[in-house]
């Protein structure tokens, strides 16, 4: 196992800002790069960053800076926590930084539009000399912040790299737990976003708890169709990054994705929303890019198609939730054990 001297976040935001403050309170030097200057100069004198995470004290040892080269100089680890629409830009910049054999952990939750990519594969095509692997879990930034207990799931294939992770990040707080299933937990990071969506807006509308369970159970059911479909193993889906992100993110106003549903539930239009968010919602880029794929694969994905129709096709939400409670009746679980 891996012992680094030093460990580079890359994304100055509320998730990045949240790992990096974890890894320097358990005690590792870690500098967190982000584009602001104002802010990394608040993070190193103020020990605060007062745009995402106003409410939590940092840790007095986590550095910041502007300077993507000095950041990551010396670092055997690096975290990417950048959205997934800067992702392949700031691998374009690191890759002549990166030493052979670094381990660079991708965050993001989301796809690349162009050839449906997830962040590990974008990575490893810009930066073929790393080690890679993916983190995703139910992480509320503000909850890992607020020392809140959290549950996380590093995956790759080499076990090595997860149990150096593991070590590195493990607190009294916070528990890593391991994966091999590198493409089913990353696709789950980037697929519940959409049903948190779908969540938010059904809280909108004063749905009860019946209403609830159903949609997040139906999400669960559609998400793992999907991502059996391109391969990932269904066992994943009752981990941490599948039915745990899930139930973080339909169940919480922290989830930028489920303020999005919830305002859509309100009647305000999605343009004003995102512009309005100031933060990442993963989910609205996601929702389109699935429903192309599940159309051109014919995975049936009613939930998707539902949010897509309210969102793009402007009809009432009533008009899908009619048209859905008329489809044909299905079965529960789709998935046995051999
Ligand atoms: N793995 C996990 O469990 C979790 C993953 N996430 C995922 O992590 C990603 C980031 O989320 P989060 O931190 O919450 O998002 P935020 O919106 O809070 O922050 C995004 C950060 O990325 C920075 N950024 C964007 N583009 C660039 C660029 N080209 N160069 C440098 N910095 C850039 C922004 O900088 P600026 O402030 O200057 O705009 C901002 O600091 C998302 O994909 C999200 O889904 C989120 C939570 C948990
Ligand atoms: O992925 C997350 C928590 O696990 C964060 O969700 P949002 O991007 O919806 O805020």
């Amino acid at each position: 196992m891996l012992k680094p001297s030093k460990v580079a976040v890359l994304g100055g935001g509320s998730f990045g800002t949240a790992i990096a403050n974890i890894m320097a309170n358990n005690g590792h030097s870690v500098c967190l790069w982000m584009r602001n200057d104002q802010r990394a100069d608040e993070i190193n004198q103020q020990h605060i960053n007062r745009s995402y995470l106003p409410d939590y004290p940092l840790n007095e040892q986590l550095q910041a800076s502007t300077d993507l080269a000095a950041a990551v100089q010396g670092c055997e680890i690096v975290f990417m926590a950048v959205p997934s629409s800067s992702s392949r830009a700031v691998a374009k910049e690191l890759v002549a930084h990166i030493a052979d054999g670094c381990i660079l952990i991708s965050t993001t939750k989301g796809i690349e539009p162009e050839n449906f990519k997830l962040m590990s594969q974008v990575l490893a095509e810009e930066i073929p000399q790393a080690r890679i692997g993916v983190l995703s879990g139910p992480n509320l930034a503000k909850e890992i912040a607020a020392g809140q207990i959290t549950g996380t799931v590093i995956a790759s294939e080499d076990d090595e790299l997860n149990e150096t992770i593991q070590t590195l990040l493990h607190s009294g707080t916070f528990r890593v737990y391991a994966s091999n299933d590198v493409f089913g937990v990353e696709l789950g990071g980037a697929l519940k976003n959409i049903y948190a969506i779908i969540s938010g807006m059904a809280a909108a509308m004063g749905t009860g708890q019946n209403t609830i369970s159903m949609l997040m159970t139906r999400s669960l059911a559609e998400m793992s169709r999907f991502a059996v479909h391109k391969g990932a193993d269904p066992m994943t889906f009752l981990g941490l990054a599948g039915v745990g992100d899930l139930i973080a993110t339909c169940m919480s106003p922290l989830s930028r994705n489920y303020r999005v549903g919830y305002q859509l539930g309100e009647g305000k239009a999605l343009d004003d929303i995102v512009a309005e968010l100031g933060q990442v919602a993963e989910g609205v880029n996601t929702l389109k890019l699935i429903k192309q794929q599940s159309d051109e694969l014919g995975i049936y994905m009613p939930l998707v198609s539902a949010l897509y129709d309210v969102i793009y096709n402007k009809k009432t939400i009533k008009e899908v939730v009619g048209a859905m409670m008329f489809s044909e009746q299905n079965r529960d679980v789709e998935f046995t054990v051999q």
